[in-house]
């Protein structure tokens, strides 16, 4: 599903109109007629008290048309206008005089009115600003909203918290609501997403109003949100014809003395994912558990018994997996020189390799292009500097990405991936998998599905997307505390079986 800015939005919105020849009151009426059902449904006529902020764009338009829906339907309404400017929108101001026809009367909060009664039990709907917000709210708005989110109540807030712009991280961070619920117009918001703003919309959902489709989908976004309908097709099913062979050698190189768990998990991972041939390169203290513990991979050590000190490989990789549990020894930084230097398989870079090239940054030119970075923002940071909000982080991290020709995988609640100046930003996992362990099994599986020949963005974005969803099965079933990464392993083979699965009304109908 695309991820629209702003601009891209209001395009839509007028698209829509102009095709559907509609005015837009009447698009700001189906938007609100959509908000009060989804409030209907669940209230069912309570009479609970439902105080409703309104703006005085087209935010604010919204709140107003379901207010009178809302007083239409009995329920125990009370309005208020934040008046913070003088530029009303036209829809706005018809919706007033429509509200105010059905008498209906708001109170208007002005810079110089006192803060309302807000209590914990009221219902907040928050249609204060949209996706308009261009500057920091007014430090008597800003204080309205603080008052709000002091009053505990539960506060549902129209398309986006008001207070967040959805293409920049918020001007003063105490100007946000902090929204129990988004009910946000059809297309989701990349601030929903990022670790800085997702906080203010922890849980969002989207309302279908019925936006220009032809629109949406000759649209280029800059980030998209992977779901299962953007995953099924980038699958590559196995042929009945094949071998082992069919499905490539992959090589994982790590581990050092007291972390060769991690190639055992990276390993396991990259065998469960399809991989058809899997050697661990190892230092010598490894040989022997891996031997045990991955009875299917082959192992081949250096010379040294604690570090990795030389990459030596008598074949060609199909793809490599490097990094996991590795360590920083000087000998570990000449070997990973010298192999990257020699190195042309398809490459997926995690770890200490990572913190390597960080403090040998005269090496990254040597990494092989279309290679697979799989940072967490610590290492990230390192690898890009500092930044001073998530827009920034992605923007370095893009220009990173396209200057060494790199996918960038920076991993989080919502993992992200970069690649070609656009962001794929993933749908699965749970906090559960905020483990030991669990990169290494990312490593592992993205480096199998390269192995495979999945093209390098497409390996990094499906591994993404199977290992959140193998997390979130291992979850069901454990909770999130006894989440292990060798947990999240096991799964992979239900974490394909659940992409396959036909929805439940299908089932029933063609039960075979
Ligand atoms: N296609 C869709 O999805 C549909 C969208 N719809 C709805 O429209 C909403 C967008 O409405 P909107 O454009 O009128 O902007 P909104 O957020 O109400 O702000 C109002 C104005 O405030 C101003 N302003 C900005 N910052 C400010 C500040 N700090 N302090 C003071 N003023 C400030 C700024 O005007 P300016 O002063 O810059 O000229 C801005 O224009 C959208 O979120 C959704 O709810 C639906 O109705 C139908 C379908
Ligand atoms: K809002």
């Amino acid at each position: 599903m695309k991820i629209f800015s702003s601009h891209q939005i209001y395009q839509a919105d007028k698209s829509t109109i102009q095709k559907e020849q509609i005015t837009s009151d009447a698009l700001m009426e189906r938007a609100a007629t959509q908000l009060f059902e989804w409030m209907h449904a669940r209230l069912r006529g309570t009479q609970v008290n439902i105080k409703l902020f309104c703006g005085i764009g087209n935010n604010g338009g919204d709140g107003l048309v379901l207010a009178r829906k809302l007083h239409e339907h009995g329920y125990s309404i009370h309005v208020f206008v934040v008046n913070y400017s003088d530029k009303r929108s036209e829809d706005f101001l018809l919706n007033l005089e429509r509200l105010k026809d059905g008498k209906v009367w708001p109170d208007f909060i002005n810079n110089d009115s006192g803060l309302p009664n807000i209590s914990e039990s009221d219902i907040v709907v928050d249609a204060i600003f949209g996706i308009g917000l261009n500057r920091v709210p007014d430090d008597w708005v800003g204080n309205l909203i603080a008052h709000i989110n002091a009053s505990n109540a539960f506060t549902l807030s129209v398309d986006v918290p008001s207070g967040l712009p959805v293409d920049r991280s918020p001007w003063e961070p105490s100007y946000v609501i902090r929204s129990s619920y988004v009910l946000s117009f059809q297309l989701p918001k990349l601030i929903f997403f990022l670790p800085e703003t997702g906080a203010y919309a922890n849980q969002w959902e989207l309302l279908d109003i019925g936006l220009d489709a032809e629109f949406i989908a000759k649209t280029e976004t800059d980030f998209e949100l992977i779901g299962r309908p953007e995953i099924l097709p980038k699958y590559r099913p196995r042929s009945k014809f094949s071998h082992k062979g069919t499905y490539g050698h992959a090589v994982i190189i790590g581990g050092s003395y007291g972390k060769i768990g991690a190639v055992q998990l990276a390993c396991n991972a990259c065998l469960s994912v399809g991989c058809g041939l899997v050697t661990a390169v190892v230092p010598k203290c490894g040989y022997h558990s891996l031997q045990t513990a991955v009875p299917e991979a082959m192992v081949l050590t250096g010379s040294r018994d604690k570090i990795i000190s030389r990459i030596e490989i008598p074949f060609s990789p199909t793809a490599v997996g490097i990094g996991v549990g590795m360590g920083k020894d000087e000998d570990t930084v000449q070997a990973l020189a010298v192999y990257l230097k020699g190195s042309g398989a398809p490459m997926v870079i995690d770890a200490d390799a990572l913190n390597i090239l960080s403090e040998n940054r005269d090496l990254l030119k040597d990494i092989p292009e279309m290679s697979i970075l799989t940072p967490h923002p610590k290492e990230l940071e390192r690898l890009i500097g500092p930044w001073t909000s998530d827009f920034e982080m992605l923007d370095k991290a893009k220009s990173f990405a396209d200057r060494y020709n790199l996918v960038v995988v920076i991993k989080g609640a919502h993992t992200i991936t970069l690649y070609n100046g656009k962001g794929y930003v993933n749908t699965t996992g749970n906090p559960g998998m905020a483990t030991a362990g669990s990169g290494d099994v990312l490593t592992g599986m993205v480096a199998g599905l390269l192995a495979q020949g999945y093209p390098p963005a497409e390996a990094a974005i499906f591994g993404v997307y199977l290992h959140g969803l193998a997390g979130d099965i291992g979850a069901s079933k454990n909770g999130y505390e006894a989440l292990k990464a060798s947990i999240i392993v096991d799964n992979i083979g239900s974490a394909y079986s659940e992409l396959f699965r036909k929805p439940e009304a299908e089932q029933k109908e063609n039960p075979r």
